[in-house]
């Protein structure tokens, strides 16, 4: 079969890859075929080459393929295109006036007995004015941050949500007492983790769903049409003293049909929101520490990368604290394993760093029992140094971990030692980091935010070693597998957390003597 194609073409480019253009008459060619022709030297015939491919493209978008989505859902979690189209308004009715109906069907005897029938009621506005019928609201489209919620996956299995239209006006063309509004459309809510961003693609931050129950409307459904009545011209006089709705003309048809729904692309992206980060190498017990201390199931095994996306867990008040307890509740998120070269986008790269931003304390879980337990505690602050220096400012617990092993068990008092010594005695707040820091962020490249307080700049700080940043809170050893001094670890755990609320407080509270 021969297809004629016509060059240059608009509507065919996105279907031809054109190694170079011609520009002559119409030439036939075959689908899925190269060619080449050299036409004669009359002046306007020259060299191309044309490969056509004329077979629609059958790749598919990894994200909307479900198998991926299994695969590699570390990749697709925390972030999300989709399109949502609010719902078009319903459309109103071009009416007549019964009389006028009557008059056409009824003659003769008949007329008496209408006349004599009971006078038809309408509804009518406060000044007597008739209140005509609306087409029904187009539905709208409202994102809100949902706590049963932990991914973004299934939005990317479906990616366009439609809201649905507005009623129209159930009108059979004469005004009558019965006849009502179109039906407003529901609204369509599309559930979202909590600490979900919703912005517009490529655009503006929309909302930041911070909190359960926290939402946002998208797009606005299109308003009902209105209805009007359609008269002969020399009785619309009279009717106008009754309503304004009164059809002059054909173009007046407009006002009757429902506004269209509006259409837009969102970028979603989700932030975890918990107090206490989990870091550490793969393997180091992360996933364990959260089980052990929390109602979280999240996956166990002995080999890297078990953990494929956050996980998150409660841990409770504490007991100790009467009951104030609830004051020291808190949420810790266990994430993926840092290597080496994870700000470079190495194992499973950079993207769950940015999950610390909201995190106030850090909880760094090192491998006691591993060859070489120091070196790995320095890569990871390494690694978070060259992704974001101001995750080195925020308070943190070391945590020595599976002290049940003989092998981990003789090397802790030296490794907490030599761990005690790196770092300086100056506190967070003196590198120009507050909790209003915070507030300010400002985004970057590749969407993360950086705290760029007015003291210190993100580059000099990049230029500090890790031991021109803070020291930890505090360094415990503990088997969380065997249950070996993990009081022990939550009491330094919860130390640290009240120390961030006092000084969370204390800053707020010296803001607001400021203002
Ligand atoms: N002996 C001993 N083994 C432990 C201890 N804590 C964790 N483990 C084991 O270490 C292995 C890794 O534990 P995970 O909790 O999956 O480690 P993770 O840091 O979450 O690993 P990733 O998911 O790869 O980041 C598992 O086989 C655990 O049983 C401990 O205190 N003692």
């Amino acid at each position: 079969m021969a297809t004629l194609v016509s060059l240059p073409s608009a509507y065919l480019t996105p279907r031809l890859t054109i190694d170079k253009l011609f520009f002559g008459p119409l030439l036939p060619i075959s689908t899925g075929t190269k060619h080449n022709w050299d036409l004669n030297k009359s002046g306007k015939s020259r060299f191309c080459t044309i490969k056509s491919r004329l077979t629609t493209r059958t790749k598919e978008s990894p994200s909307t393929n479900p198998d991926t989505l299994l695969k590699e859902p570390h990749k697709y979690f925390d972030q999300v295109i989709i399109t949502v189209r609010s719902g078009d308004g319903g459309h109103g009715a071009v009416l007549t006036m019964p009389s006028q109906q009557r008059a056409t069907k009824w003659q003769g005897k008949h007329e008496n007995k209408e006349k004599s029938k009971k006078k038809l009621s309408y509804k009518r506005d406060f000044d007597g004015s008739l209140i005509l019928p609306v087409g029904g609201h187009g539905g709208d489209v409202v994102i809100y941050a949902d706590e049963g919620k932990d991914t973004l996956l299934e939005l990317h299995k479906k990616s366009r949500h439609n809201a649905k239209r507005g009623g129209n006006v159930a009108a059979m063309g004469v005004l009558t007492s019965q006849l009502r509004d179109g039906l407003a459309a529901p609204t369509l809510r599309i559930p979202v983790p909590v600490g979900t961003v919703v912005k517009r693609k490529r655009g503006k931050l929309l909302a930041d769903l911070a909190q359960p129950g926290d939402e946002v409307l998208v797009a606005r459904g299109g308003q009902g049409g209105i209805s009007l009545i359609e008269m002969p011209e020399y009785r619309r006089k009279k009717l106008m003293s009754l309503t304004t709705n009164v059809m002059r003309d054909e173009s007046d048809k407009v006002l009757v049909l429902g506004q269209p729904g509006e259409e837009v692309s969102l970028e979603l992206i989700l932030r975890v929101v918990a107090d206490v980060g989990l870091i550490g190498l793969p393997n180091a017990g992360k996933s364990t520490l959260l089980a052990a201390i929390t109602l979280a199931k999240p996956d166990i095994a002995d080999y890297p990368f078990t953990t494929l996306m956050p996980n998150l867990g409660r841990l409770d008040g504490d007991p100790d604290l009467g009951p104030g307890q609830y004051s020291s509740e808190a949420t810790l998120a266990d994430l993926p394993g840092l290597i080496e070269g994870a700000h470079l986008g190495k194992g499973l790269g950079r993207n769950f760093l940015r999950h610390l931003r909201r995190t106030r304390l850090l909880v760094h879980v090192v491998d006691a029992s591993a060859d070489d337990p120091l070196n790995d505690y320095i890569t990871v602050r390494e690694e978070l140094r060259m992704y974001n220096p101001n995750y080195l400012e925020r308070p943190y617990v070391v945590v020595l971990n599976k002290i049940d092993l003989p092998k981990a068990r003789d090397k802790l008092p030296h490794l907490t030692e030599e761990i005690l010594k790196i770092g300086s005695d100056i506190v967070h707040s003196e590198l120009g980091m507050s909790s209003r820091d915070e507030v300010q962020s400002l985004p970057t490249e590749g969407g993360e935010a950086t705290t760029l307080s007015p003291a210190i700049s993100v580059e000099d700080k990049m230029d500090k070693g890790i031991e021109d940043y803070p020291r930890p809170a505090a360094v415990v050893g503990v088997s969380v597998l065997k249950g070996i001094r993990v009081n022990d670890m939550l009491k330094e755990i919860r130390a640290a957390l009240r120390k961030c609320r006092d000084s969370n407080d204390a800053l707020e509270l010296s803001a607001r003597s400021r203002e």
